[in-house]
Parts: structure tokens; C-alpha cells; sequence
């Protein structure tokens, strides 16, 4: 059976409308009400929108009174989802102009709620869905995307955020990290796409539920699927050479990421996106914390895929300041759910801990945080182990009294799995800790002074990443690109933010942000020499800022281009052109 073998498929029709001899470049939002009324004319969306011609803030006004209206984030984030259906460039609109409002409504916390109530929510297609059955046919069907992709995240839905296997429910992700592709590093909407494979679900109940939508089949093999993802991967650079594959929330994300970085333009957002965001939130934490880095002593709860792509980036970093690789090495002590990773556990450890299990612990097997923290006496406590609330009053109380400054990073998504919140953590350490979490917290009131928390989430790099990897046409994504973006995120704090001890920017500068990650991730792969747009070699600092800046769409700079093109073609009397649509509306007036 033949699946699609056109570029674009026959069946699909693009932008329908014609004017005169022209075609108009619009993805959604043709009943833009800020379109004028010629443009209207000419489209023949004239009477089928209310007369006045609006402004985008009178537009802006009247979604977020709708927003407002909506009872519960999830009917927050179901309006979201219909406006980007409906007019795309309007829905990045409102997102740029209120990031930080609605971020939390497209993405963590509100993107967990939607994975887990997917198979009830649905109502429209929002992305690509691939089964295993489908193996043998994966080059036939990805011709059935209409448009040209630039990026893809792909999740198998096997650990979606801390909630578990969600099987293709976890679309919500690829949908969510992509629309902030859009909206923080400019890529255009179209060149974007969401995909889950459905390569079966781990999780019983989901199989059982008579409204779930992907295969009723147990998680594949191991084995199977390699097999299918070599075919995936090879089907996705046939039809769009350029493309950049984001592997996003995979329970075991390590066998692709070793397979696939060296030859594809790839990289795995949770081991190596987190490593990153981490790490330029850290560099600034340890100047706060002001203790050399040689004192630092790090613990971390939870040993997993996030955990150990931190706690390695981490180790880089402080290769850089001057330790020698087991120096750093020797900084983390790790517990999962079997209590410290050490070499005498008992158990076989998976692949992925052996770097950092402990050997020094002369046969002690300490099972509780609490101990550890009295054993270990670290300046830093990371969670990325999904338990909500494991950091307690007790637990935040020993590092108080540990460290003037202790650095308590819970990093755990969403919300309710954050290890501690932004208030438990001030009022357990007297206001002292340095302070990020993965999900957003609101601001607060401490001894007269507001304090505004840290988001470490690696929103705030994995769209420079793209963007940068896109713009250099990269053959692969280096550990080099990866760090740079480190890098460039911790010296984008600017001077207030630094002054108030902040160690994120705030977050409504993250496109200026994301520019400042791309330009360091491109001169990464041209050290590299990974990059394909040599062009951009020779171009000094500001010259490749303004580059990256002027390919960076813009939702508003996208409604004047629409609106001046169509104004163009009326302008060049292309009104009598040869379909005859303007004497036909007109006739119609
Ligand atoms: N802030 C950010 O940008 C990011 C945050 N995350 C978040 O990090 C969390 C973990 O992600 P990831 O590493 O990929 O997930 P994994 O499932 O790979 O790892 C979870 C780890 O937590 C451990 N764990 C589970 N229960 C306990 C327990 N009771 N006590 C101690 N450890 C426990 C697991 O132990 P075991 O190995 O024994 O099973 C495992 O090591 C998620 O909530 C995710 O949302 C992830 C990426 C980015
Ligand atoms: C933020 C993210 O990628 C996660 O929690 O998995
Ligand atoms: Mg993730």
C-alpha cells in the first residue's frame, strides 16, 4: 500500500488562496479579525468575521478575558490549543507578548495534566503519530506531512515529565516543547513537528482504557525498537535533509543517543538539554554561594537519565575550573530508589550510574537522604527523581545549617513532583538557599525583601540549540554545542538581574536569550567544523547576531508581511486578475 510519495502529497491543498494570479503565504488565521476589509474582499472571508478591523491589543484584550474566564488551567490551556488551531500567528502573538503568564498554560506544569487526560481531551490532530506496526512503511507515511520541518521532538511517551509511561498521550510534549521552538527561538510553526511513536505502553491501565488512542500492545523490545528508529531516523533526513531530531522524555534515552549523535543532526533534550540549563544556572549559583568550587559537594536524588546528564555536565564544568576528571568525579554521591549508588550495592547497576557510583563508603549502605546529608555534608542538593516533597523541612533544615548559602536545586516537573517548593525551601533554610526548580513558582515576601525564584528547565536552551543548529545547517550536535549553550546562557544574565542575585535571565527576554545560545552553539560546530552554512564563518559577533535575528520569525512582523503582500497585490491592481475574484466579491457587495 502506498502511503504518500509527493512532495507535497496530491491530497493535501495549501494555502487556497488565489488572488489574482497569486498565491497568498497565510497558515491559519484567516478570520484574523485585524485584517482590513480589502484583504477580506479579496480572500472572501468578507461577512464571515464582524466588521470593525481590529488591533492586535484589542485582540490580546479579548483572549486573555477568555482566559480569564476559563475556571482551571486546563480549560486555560484547551483555549490556547483551539487559538493556535485557528490562527496560528495570533495564538504567538499573545504567547511572546505574555510569556511568562502563559508558559505555564502550554507547557510545565498545565502540558502534564493535558498527557495525563489526553485520550479525553482530544479533539484534533496536532502532530505525527508512527506505529511499530507501521515499520516497513515509515518513508511512505512521513510524505504525508504537508510542509517542510526544520525540527522534530519525537517522545515515545515512556517517561513524560515525573508522571510515568503515558504511551501517546505524552503528544502534550512534543506539542508543548515545540510551540516554545516558536515562540522563544523563532522558528516558524510550520517548519516544526510534533511526533510520537507508538511503539506500545508499559502502562496497564492505558491499555484497558477504552478511549486511549495508540496500540493496546505491551512496550516493544529493546531490539524492536533500534529497528524501528534506525528506519525512522533514516525516513526523517530523506525527506528533510536538514532536520534537527530532538529525543525528548524516553525512559531510557541513553542506547539512542549513543547511537544516533555521531550521524545525525540529534541530541536528547533530558540528558544533555538539562545538562546544560543546569549548568549555566550552576556557574552562577557557585559565584553566589561564594565557596571554591574544590569545597563544593554535590547530592542528588534521583539517578536517572536527567540526574546523571546534569551531574556530567557539571563534571565538565569543573574540569574547566582546574579539577582533574576524578577530582570532579568524586563531587557527587547519587540515590535512586534503592538508596546510594555505590559499587556494593547488591544489585547490578544500570549502565548509566556505574560513572558515578561511590566506592569509598567502606561497606556502609546509607538508605535515607536525611543520613547522607550527615554522612556527605554537601553545599548542593539537586532532586530529578519525580518525588514530590522529598525534600522536607527536616532535610532542607540540615543543609541550612551545612552552608550559609546552600544550593537546593528541586528540578522534578510538574509541580506536584517538584521535591520542594520555592516557599518550603526559603522558610526551611531561614531565606538562605540559591534557589531553581524545574516547574515555575510564584515570587515571594521574605523578611521585607521579595524574592524571585530560579526556573531551571531547559526551556532556556534547547530552543537556541535548534535554532542554532538549523541556521549552521549542523551534520551533528557536539558535546561542544552543548556546553556552549551553557555557557552562553549563564553570561546572558544582564546587570539587574545579576545584581539582584538572580541566576536565570527572566524569562520574558528568553528570544534574546535563545539568539545569544544560537550564536555560541554555531561557533561551536564551526569549531567543530560540523557546520554546513560556511558563510557564517566569516561573519564577527555582531554581524552573526543580526543573522540569527533576522531568520528568527516574528508573529507580529508575520502579520504586516501577510497584510502588506495582500495590500501589494491590490495595490498592483491584480484585482481584475485572472480568476476573477474581486469582481466576483464585489459583484457580491
Ligand atoms: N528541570 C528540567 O529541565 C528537567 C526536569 N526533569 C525531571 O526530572 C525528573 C527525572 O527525570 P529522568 O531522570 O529523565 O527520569 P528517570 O526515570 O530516568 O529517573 C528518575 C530517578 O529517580 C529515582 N527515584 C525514583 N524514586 C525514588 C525514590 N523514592 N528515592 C530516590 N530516588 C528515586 C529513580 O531511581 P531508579 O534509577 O532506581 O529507578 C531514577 O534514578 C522528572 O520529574 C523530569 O520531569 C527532566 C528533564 C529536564
Ligand atoms: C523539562 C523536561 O524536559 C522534563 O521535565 O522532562
Ligand atoms: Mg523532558
Amino acid at each position: 500500500m502506498a502511503y504518500g510519495d509527493s512532495h507535497p502529497p496530491a491530497n493535501v491543498k495549501h494555502n487556497p488562496h488565489v488572488v489574482g494570479s497569486r498565491h497568498l503565504t497565510t497558515t491559519g488565521g484567516d478570520y484574523d479579525t485585524s485584517y482590513p476589509l480589502e484583504v477580506r474582499k479579496y480572500i472572501r472571508t468578507y461577512g464571515l468575521v464582524p466588521p470593525t478591523v481590529e488591533t492586535f491589543e484589542t485582540q490580546a484584550q479579548r483572549c486573555l478575558k477568555i482566559l480569564e474566564l476559563k475556571q482551571t488551567p486546563i480549560e486555560k490551556y484547551q483555549y490556547l490549543v483551539h487559538l493556535r488551531a485557528t490562527n496560528v500567528h495570533l495564538f504567538y502573538r499573545l504567547l511572546s507578548q505574555n510569556v511568562k503568564e502563559l508558559t505555564p498554560l502550554i507547557y510545565t506544569p498545565t502540558v502534564g495534566e493535558a498527557c495525563q487526560r489526553w485520550s479525553e481531551l482530544y479533539t484534533q490532530p496536532e502532530g505525527m503519530y508512527l506505529s511499530h506496526s507501521d515499520k516497513g512503511n515509515l518513508h511512505g507515511i512521513v510524505q504525508n506531512w504537508p510542509h517542510n520541518v526544520e525540527i522534530t521532538v519525537v517522545t515515545d511517551g515512556s517517561r513524560i515529565l515525573g508522571l510515568g509511561d503515558l504511551g501517546i498521550n505524552g503528544m502534550g510534549i512534543p506539542v508543548g516543547k515545540l510551540a516554545l521552538y516558536t515562540a522563544c527561538a523563532g522558528i516558524r510553526p510550520e517548519a516544526t513537528l510534533p511526533l510520537t511513536v507508538d511503539l506500545g505502553t508499559g502502562n496497564k491501565a492505558l491499555r484497558e482504557d477504552p478511549l486511549y488512542m495508540g496500540s493496546r500492545i505491551p512496550k516493544v523490545t529493546p531490539e524492536e525498537e533500534r529497528e524501528f528508529l534506525d528506519e525512522l531516523m533514516a525516513a526523517l533526513t530523506e525527506r528533510w535533509p536538514g532536520i534537527v531530531i530532538q529525543f525528548e522524555d524516553w525512559k531510557n534515552p541513553f542506547p539512542s543517543l549513543e547511537r544516533y549523535k555521531d550521524t545525525y543532526a540529534m541530541f536528547n533534550d533530558d540528558v544533555q538539554g538539562t545538562g546544560a540549563v543546569i549548568v549555566g544556572g550552576f556557574i552562577n549559583a557557585v559565584k553566589a554561594a561564594g565557596i571554591p568550587i574544590r569545597d563544593h559537594r554535590a547530592v542528588f536524588l534521583g539517578a536517572g537519565s536527567a540526574g546523571v546528564g546534569v551531574a556530567k555536565q557539571i563534571v565538565e564544568f569543573f574540569m574547566k575550573e582546574g579539577l582533574t576528571e576524578d577530582e570532579a568525579r568524586q563531587k557527587f554521591w547519587f540515590v535512586d530508589s534503592n538508596g546510594l549508588v555505590t559499587s556494593d550495592r547488591g544489585d547490578k547497576l544500570a549502565d548509566h550510574k556505574v560513572y558515578f557510583q561511590r566506592t569509598d563508603n567502606s561497606g556502609k549502605q546509607i538508605q535515607s537522604l536525611a543520613r547522607l546529608i550527615d554522612y556527605v555534608r554537601p553545599t548542593i542538593l539537586m532532586g530529578l527523581s519525580t518525588i514530590g516533597g522529598a525534600f522536607n523541612a527536616e532535610i532542607l533544615g540540615k543543609m541550612a545549617k551545612l552552608n550559609e548559602h546552600p544550593i537546593i536545586f528541586p528540578l522534578s516537573n510538574p509541580s506536584s513532583k517538584s521535591e520542594c517548593t520555592f516557599e518550603e525551601a526559603v522558610a526551611g533554610t531561614n531565606g538562605k538557599c540559591i534557589f531553581a526548580s524545574g516547574s515555575p513558582f510564584p515570587s515571594l515576601e521574605w523578611d521585607g525583601q521579595s524574592l524571585t525564584p530560579g526556573q531551571g528547565n531547559n526551556m532556556y536552551v534547547f530552543p537556541g540549540i535548534g535554532l542554532g543548529a538549523i541556521l549552521c545547517r549542523s551534520v551533528n550536535i557536539t558535546q561542544d554545542m552543548i556546553y556552549a549553550s551553557a555557557e552562553s546562557l549563564s553570561i546572558s544574565l544582564n546587570a539587574q538581574e545579576r545584581a539582584d542575585g538572580w541566576l536565570y535571565p527572566d524569562i520574558r527576554r528568553i528570544r534574546e536569550v535563545s539568539v545569544e545560545v544560537a550564536i555560541g552553539v554555531i561557533r561551536a560546530a564551526q569549531k567543530n567544523s560540523v557546520d554546513r552554512e560556511l558563510n557564517l564563518r566569516n561573519l564577527s559577533d555582531a554581524e552573526l547576531r543580526e543573522y540569527v535575528q533576522q531568520r528568527m520569525y516574528d508573529p507580529f512582523d508575520e502579520g504586516k508581511k501577510i497584510l502588506h503582500e495582500l495590500n501589494e497585490i491590490v495595490g498592483n491592481g491584480h484585482a481584475n486578475g485572472a480568476n476573477g475574484h474581486a469582481n466576483g466579491m464585489r459583484a457580491a457587495l
